[in-house]
């Protein structure tokens, strides 16, 4: 496995003097707005492995954005293919791994996260996902109607199902990324998602 991924020789290299080694890959839930892939970007940063956001996965494929995707081939054919890409890099070594807030609904790929990530909830109450995705046009589910309304349907509907995440973290107003990535590791310290660091003696 050596050298397959600059990122994760990186983690086996450093992990006794950097930082901790994880178990499984991370994979960020949470609805839209929540940090899942800015958040996400600093932790995989700050743990020294690779990391990757389902939605951009999905554009790369595709050759088009998520709008477009879903103008032209409509939401059950993003979420064929979120579905399959979540799936593939599921198979590499560990990587924080961001996902779009619907992925997790889905069953299958819930089964999946359950048996080979560690799943990190980041909640986040309505006003601040609603100021966070304000003025953006990239998700098309908050493109159409009042996107309060959609945020709050959206909570009710998912964050029962979010729940049943590893690990969860609240998203408040005033903790910067950083501080956001902080709160990540302590929390899969607690967990236990890091093996034990190598004695030196
Ligand atoms: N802790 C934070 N502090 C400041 N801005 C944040 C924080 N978390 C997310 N944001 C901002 O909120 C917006 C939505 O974040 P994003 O990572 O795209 O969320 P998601 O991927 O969960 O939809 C982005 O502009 C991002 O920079
Ligand atoms: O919640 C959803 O169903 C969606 C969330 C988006 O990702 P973010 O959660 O990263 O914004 C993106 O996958 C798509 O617009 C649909
Ligand atoms: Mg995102």
């Amino acid at each position: 496995m050596q050298g397959a991924r600059p990122g994760v020789a990186k983690q086996a290299r450093t992990a006794s003097v950097e930082g901790p080694t994880l178990r499984r890959p991370i994979v960020l839930i949470g609805l839209m707005g929540a940090g899942k892939s800015s958040v996400g970007q600093r932790l995989a940063e700050r743990l020294g492995v690779p990391f990757a956001d389902s939605d951009a996965e999905i554009e790369r494929a595709a050759a088009m954005s998520i709008a477009e995707i879903f103008e032209r081939y409509g939401e059950p054919h993003f979420r064929d293919g979120e579905r399959r890409v979540i799936a593939r890099l599921l198979q590499e070594p560990p990587m924080v791994l961001a996902t779009g807030g619907g992925a997790f609904m889905n069953p299958e790929t819930r089964a999946l996260i359950a048996q080979g990530a560690t799943s990190v909830w980041l909640k986040a109450g309505l006003d601040l996902l609603v100021s966070r995705t304000a003025g953006r046009t990239h998700r098309p589910l908050l493109n159409r109607g009042n996107p309060r309304e959609t945020l709050a349907r959206l909570i009710r509907d998912r964050y029962p199902v979010y729940a049943e995440a590893a690990v969860t973290v609240e998203s408040e107003a005033g903790f910067t990324h950083d501080e956001m990535a902080s709160r990540i590791i302590a929390a899969l310290e607690a967990h236990g998602a890091f093996l034990p660091a190598p004695r030196d003696e």
